[in-house]
């Protein structure tokens, strides 16, 4: 029998550490030690401080609807399994219908709108996700919609119409991913939520893998 081909892996998640970016206003990445090898102590234990929509992130409904699910309450089919990824870039303020491809069977969608992931500061210009491109990605199927920005609201949305969007079509998001080394195509998913009881989002260790059916 000839050896199982080793399915590359893609991390799209971002290395957590003291600067890691937050949105404005929002609590900042912390960490600190407990306990110490040495000094009666066999082990290294430390405690972390940290928003919930840190770094690469699953958001609960409850984040945007106070009467909706926190993220130990939401499946997890959503974030594991066949995923397109899309080039977005150049799309300016939100990503519009007009530039979606043809998704096939894709329920799973990931859009890249970075040349270079801004992993040293905040930008506050990213591309969002225009509300009717969320209503036509659900109209296709689409249960999943992860980006590489921050949110696929504007920084300055109150009415949130992306999110509320993604509410109506009860799909779930992804926000914060890297996908600077991936090529458009489609892709295995993996980017599970820790089941934060009460939790408005979760960090997520997202990958994608190559599909076993790839060429
Ligand atoms: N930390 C925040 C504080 C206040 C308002 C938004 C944020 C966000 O991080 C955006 C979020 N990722 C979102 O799901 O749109
Ligand atoms: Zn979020
Ligand atoms: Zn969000």
């Amino acid at each position: 029998m000839s050896p199982r081909k080793r399915q590359r892996i893609w991390d799209i998640s971002q290395k957590l550490h003291a600067d890691v970016p937050v949105w404005p206003g929002d609590t900042a990445f912390g960490q600190v030690d407990t306990w110490q090898i040495g000094d009666g102590s066999p082990v290294n234990v430390s405690a972390l401080t940290m928003s919930t929509h840190t770094g690469a992130h699953a958001d609960a409904p409850l984040h945007y609807d106070a009467a909706s699910p926190d993220i130990a309450s939401v499946d997890l089919d959503a974030y594991l399994g066949e995923c397109l990824v899309v080039d977005a870039r150049d799309c300016g303020a939100a990503i519009q219908p007009e530039i979606l491809p043809d998704l096939g069977e894709a329920q799973r969608i990931l859009f890249r709108t970075y040349d270079a992931f801004p992993h040293d500061a905040w930008r506050e210009d990213f591309t969002a996700i225009a509300a009717e491109t969320v209503t036509e990605l659900a109209s296709r199927g689409v249960r999943l919609v992860g980006i590489d920005s921050p949110s696929i609201d504007p920084q300055n949305s109150k009415t949130m119409d992306a999110h509320k969007a993604v509410l109506t079509a009860d799909m779930r998001i992804l926000e914060g991913l890297v996908l600077d080394s991936v090529p458009a195509g489609r892709y295995e998913l993996i980017a599970l939520p820790l089941p934060i009881a009460g939790g408005d989002a979760s960090p997520v260790r997202a990958i994608l893998r190559e599909l076993a059916d790839a060429g």
